[in-house]
């Protein structure tokens, strides 16, 4: 038996891997504000990130991405923009592929649910040291109005390695 070793973004072959859940992250950017969340349940539960979650059967990443802001903060993105793609493998074998994007306005007031708890960060006060550990890489990079593509290698809470590329201004 061969037991598959995740130590760094170049031993894995990208190019036949597939990950186990597909899902999005929404970051609302409005007035010079960030909408984050406290996750109360799932992966990264206690942590700070954007709304987001998993793809539902035949959904597009898109709507899965206003879907899970809706259900999590009960408010609806607008004017939604597309950043790319950040593909994470486990060390323990578990992979996900998120759909990252942001909206300039949105629809509601921002409310706590079961899942999450709504916070408003200035742009230059984003609290990363309660984030992924990831997120100080690529996040300025969404505020900057880039796409990129990232891969990142995580034991547990800890990343082991990472690989970014910057693919330029968004496309209007
Ligand atoms: N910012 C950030 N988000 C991440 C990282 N890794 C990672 O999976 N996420 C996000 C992608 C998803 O939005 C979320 C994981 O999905 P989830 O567990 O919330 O899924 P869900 O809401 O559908 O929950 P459930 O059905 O399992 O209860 O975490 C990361 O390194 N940084």
């Amino acid at each position: 038996m061969t037991t598959a070793l995740f130590d760094s973004v170049s031993s894995i072959d990208w190019s036949n891997w597939k990950a186990k859940d597909i899902a999005t992250l929404m970051f609302i950017i409005k007035d010079g504000k960030i909408l984050l969340i406290r996750k109360k349940r799932g992966l990264g539960a206690g942590k700070i990130n954007g709304p987001g979650g998993k793809l539902d059967p035949g959904e597009t990443p898109e709507q899965c991405a206003v879907r899970e802001v809706q259900e999590e903060l009960l408010v609806t993105p607008e004017n939604i923009s597309y950043h790319g793609i950040s593909l994470f493998q486990f060390t323990d074998g578990y992979s996900i592929h998120v759909y990252i994007f942001s909206a300039t306005d949105f629809k509601g007031t921002p409310t706590e649910t079961d899942e999450a708890i709504p916070l408003w960060f200035e742009l230059d006060r984003i609290p990363y040291q309660e984030m992924w550990e990831d997120d100080g890489i690529w996040l300025p990079l969404v505020l900057k109005g880039q796409r990129f593509h990232g891969k990142y290698i995580f034991d547990g809470d800890s990343m082991v390695d990472h690989e970014l590329v910057n693919l330029g201004p968004l496309k209007k």
